[in-house]
């Protein structure tokens, strides 16, 4: 099992070699050379024991690279990331063909938590193999830097730098990052948005002068590894609701979760349709229903993780969509990241909506789907959870098909708009509770990615 890049790079690389590189070395993302079909009963599987099933889907996508107790010691971890406090699969049905999929019971209380408790021992096994020291460079719009630094932080032989837009994530998410005591983790607050600090990563792994200190990757679902870890729960959760095929309808920043249950639909899973749901950033819902891709300056909304207007993980979409037509893939990105837009030709924005539905929720409707799911469900759900939930909605399927809507993040992370929408505070639970008053370490720059460069060098060095 081998991995190419979506603009062309062709020397198959292993699993482990997509890890420990992130992107390609041409800037393209790594996908399978060719999506494997399961030696084994997938649906039997999907409905089985969480950590098993993540152990075959890991050997199928070749991670037995790193070898058969690694991949045993990644499951685990994602296995007691993902289940509730009951030790189920966290699904909750709120009415007749809609469920709520609660992906927060991790450390950091994200959906993130579950491919970062994985990645993190695959790392190390990775390292071990080959002797080398790492620095992961990464992007947050909140929940992907927390859990990143609660997944590496102390980790021998890796340096985690994480870039967050400043003053652009929540309280909460930045006091996650930010407090950690950790000689190997260095947070950066950058003036500029997500999309600024996504370029800079991207930027970075490109730069030979970090490669003279070790590795150099990034843990954002540019990195397939990233993307995997999220595969597991569409099968068990589709497996949970006891339905046919259903939709997911998937909260979407960075695309990489939305794209992690399009591969489980591809490899034969009980995956329906996937529908990304975008707040007001909605450069992704643009393309794949105008044929624009034009990227704004991101608005700030309550649905932080979400305000992104570059969705790296459209790249692999287009990718999959194109008939994996590399060279279209480079022209397109390459266009689209010199001048901010591209205009999709019909045929590639018919291939595209084919696969993957999305549409806009407004500030307004998230605030209101709070407020709905309290009442009607008794539910308190983030603005991310609301942001899918209200999607859901609106496509009315519900009532008459199943749907899955992907919850994930806990509500006591933005607690200011969901009291905002209820009236009261939601409930705050004790890993919260615990980050008020610890100390911050943060390191500001500005926009600029020789400052970026600087001072990944200076904390490398
Ligand atoms: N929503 C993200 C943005 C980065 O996404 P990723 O899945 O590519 O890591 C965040 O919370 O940081």
């Amino acid at each position: 099992m081998n991995y190419i890049g979506t603009r062309g790079f062709r020397e198959p690389r292993t699993f482990a070699g997509a890890l420990l590189d992130g992107l390609a070395p041409d800037g393209g993302l790594y996908v399978p050379e060719t999506y494997p079909t399961p030696d084994f009963d997938l649906a039997a599987a999907s409905a089985g024991d969480y950590g098993d099933l993540t152990e075959k889907l890991l050997t199928l996508f070749g991670v037995d690279v790193l070898g058969a107790e690694a991949v045993k010691k990644a499951a685990a971890r994602t296995k007691a990331a993902f289940l509730n406090e009951a030790g189920q699969v966290p699904l909750v049905q709120v009415e007749d063909n809609l469920w709520i999929l609660e992906l927060f019971h991790g450390p950091t209380l994200a959906f993130k938590d579950m491919a970062m408790q994985m990645i993190a021992p695959l790392t190390d096994a990775a390292l071990a193999q080959n002797g080398e020291t790492l620095t992961l460079v990464t992007a947050t719009s909140g929940d992907t830097g927390a859990a990143a630094v609660r997944a590496f932080a102390g980790s021998e032989h890796v340096r985690l730098v994480v870039f967050h837009p400043l003053g652009r994530v929540s309280p909460v998410q930045r006091l996650q990052m930010t407090t950690v005591e950790a000689d190997n983790v260095l947070n950066i607050g950058v003036e500029g948005d997500f999309d600024d600090c996504q370029r800079m990563v991207k930027r970075l792994l490109g730069e030979e002068s970090l490669k003279q200190n070790g590795l150099v990757s990034s843990v954002n679902s540019i990195n397939w590894g990233r993307l995997l870890g999220q595969v597991p729960y569409y099968l068990a959760a589709a497996a949970a609701s006891g339905a046919d095929h259903p939709e997911f309808v998937v909260p979407t920043g960075n695309f990489g979760d939305a794209f992690a249950g399009w591969v489980g639909r591809k490899i034969g899973g009980n995956v329906g349709h996937i529908h990304a749901a975008v707040n007001r950033n909605d450069a992704l819902a643009q393309a794949i229903n105008t044929g624009h891709y034009v990227r704004h300056q991101a608005v700030e909304t309550a649905s932080v993780s979400m305000d992104v207007q570059a969705p790296s993980n459209f790249e692999r979409l287009v990718f999959e969509a194109s008939g994996r037509h590399a060279e279209g893939v480079k022209g397109l990105f390459d266009t689209f990241n010199a001048t901010g837009k591209v205009f999709l030709s019909p045929d590639l924005q018919g291939a595209l909506n084919a696969q993957v539905s999305a549409s806009t929720i407004s500030e307004g409707e998230t605030k209101a789907t709070i407020a709905y799911g309290y009442k009607k469900w008794n539910k308190v759900i983030c603005p991310h959870t609301a942001v899918a939930v209200a999607a859901a909605l609106k496509r009315g399927m519900g009532q008459s098909q199943p749907q899955i809507a992907l919850a994930t993040a806990h509500p006591a992370k933005f607690p200011d708009f969901v009291a905002s929408a209820l009236g009261f505070q939601p409930e705050v639970p004790e890993a919260i509770r615990a980050l008020y008053g610890s100390k911050e370490t943060i390191t500001s720059i500005r926009n600029d990615e020789f400052a970026a460069l600087e001072v990944v060098k200076a904390f490398q060095a």
